[in-house]
C-alpha cells in the first residue's frame, strides 16, 4: 500500500483556555496518499474548518499530525516550514487576495520567501504559465483582485498555492460561494491538478454532489467526530452510520426540490 503523505490519528482540537475549553473536534483519523483527494463533510459547526486549520498550523491540537516520507509532525511551528507545501484556498476568493497588489505580484509573492523554490529564468513568464494553467490570460497579471470575477479570482488563488509547489492542497470551502457553472469549471481545473501534478488535497465541502465528482474518499463529521470514512462510492451506496444516511437523504431532498444543478453554462 502506498504510503500517506498526511495522516492524522486521534485527533483533538479544542478552542478556549482552562475551564473555559471548549473541545470541537475529538479522536478524528484519517489519512491521505499521494495524488488523493479526501473530502471532510458534515453540518455547519462539526469541526471541518477546524480540522484543515490543525493541519496547515493554524490551531494546536492533541494527538498526532504527521507529514510526508519522514513523517514530519506538523505543530504551528513547524507548519510555518512546511506551509509552502500545504498551501489552502479558502471560500471567499475575493477577499483571500490583497488588494492592494497585482495579481502577478500575489502569484510570485512567495518565490521572496522561499528563494529555493523560485523559477530561474523570467518570473514574469513563469507567472504567465502559472496563470495559463488556470486557465487565465497573461494580461491579468498586472490588474487587481477588484477588476477580476470570483470565478477568475478563485483561479488566481490557485494559480498563487501553486507557485508554492504544493504537495497537499487545502480547499476550504473553495467552490461554494460560486455560481454552479463556475464551480463546475473549479472543481475541474482542481481535477486535473491532482492528475497532472499528482497533488493530494483535503476538500471541505458540505456539498454531496461536489464529493461525488472530486473525492477519492470521504469523511464525514458530526460534533466533532469522524464517524465514518471510506472510499466515496462506498460511502455513497452503503453509508453505514445513521447520520450519513441523513446527510445523503438530505442531498436527495434538495435535488427533488431543486432539480439537478448542473448547467454547462460555460461563463464566468
Ligand atoms: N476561533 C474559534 N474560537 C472558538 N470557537 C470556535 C472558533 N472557530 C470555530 N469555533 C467553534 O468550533 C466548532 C467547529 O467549527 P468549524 O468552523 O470547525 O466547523 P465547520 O464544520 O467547518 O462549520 P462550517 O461548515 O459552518 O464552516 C463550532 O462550534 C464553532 O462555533
Amino acid at each position: 500500500m502506498t504510503e500517506p503523505l498526511l495522516e492524522a490519528n486521534d485527533l483533538d482540537v479544542s478552542y478556549g483556555r482552562g475551564r473555559r475549553a471548549r473541545r470541537v473536534v475529538s479522536k478524528a483519523s484519517f489519512a491521505i496518499a499521494p495524488a488523493e483527494t479526501l473530502a471532510l463533510v458534515g453540518e455547519s459547526g462539526s469541526g471541518k474548518t477546524t480540522v484543515a486549520r490543525a493541519v496547515v498550523g493554524l490551531v494546536r491540537y492533541d494527538g498526532e499530525l504527521v507529514f510526508g516520507d519522514d513523517r514530519v509532525p506538523l505543530t504551528p511551528r513547524r507548519s510555518r516550514e512546511l506551509r509552502r507545501q500545504i498551501p489552502i484556498v479558502f471560500q471567499d476568493p475575493r477577499s483571500s487576495l490583497n488588494p492592494r497588489m497585482s495579481i502577478g505580484g500575489i502569484i510570485g509573492e512567495v518565490w521572496s520567501t522561499h528563494p529555493e523554490i523560485a523559477p530561474g529564468g523570467d518570473r514574469r513568464t513563469a507567472i504567465a504559465e502559472l496563470l495559463g494553467r488556470v486557465g487565465l490570460d497573461e494580461d491579468v497579471l498586472d490588474r487587481r483582485a477588484a477588476q477580476l470575477s470570483g470565478g477568475q479570482c478563485q483561479r488566481v488563488s490557485i494559480a498563487r498555492a501553486l507557485a508554492q509547489r504544493p504537495r497537499l492542497l487545502v480547499c476550504d470551502e473553495a467552490v461554494s460561494a460560486l455560481d454552479v457553472s463556475v464551480q463546475a469549471q473549479i472543481l475541474q481545473l482542481l481535477i486535473e491538478l491532482k492528475t497532472d501534478l499528482g497533488i493530494s488535497m483535503l476538500f471541505i465541502t458540505h456539498d454531496l454532489g461536489v464529493v461525488r465528482q472530486i473525492a477519492d474518499s470521504v469523511a464525514v463529521m458530526q460534533h466533532g467526530e469522524i464517524v465514518e470514512i471510506g472510499a466515496t462510492e462506498q460511502v455513497f451506496t452503503s453509508p453505514a452510520h445513521a447520520y450519513t444516511r441523513e446527510l445523503l437523504d438530505a442531498a436527495l431532498d434538495l435535488v427533488a426540490d431543486h432539480g439537478t444543478t448542473t448547467t454547462g453554462d460555460e461563463q464566468e
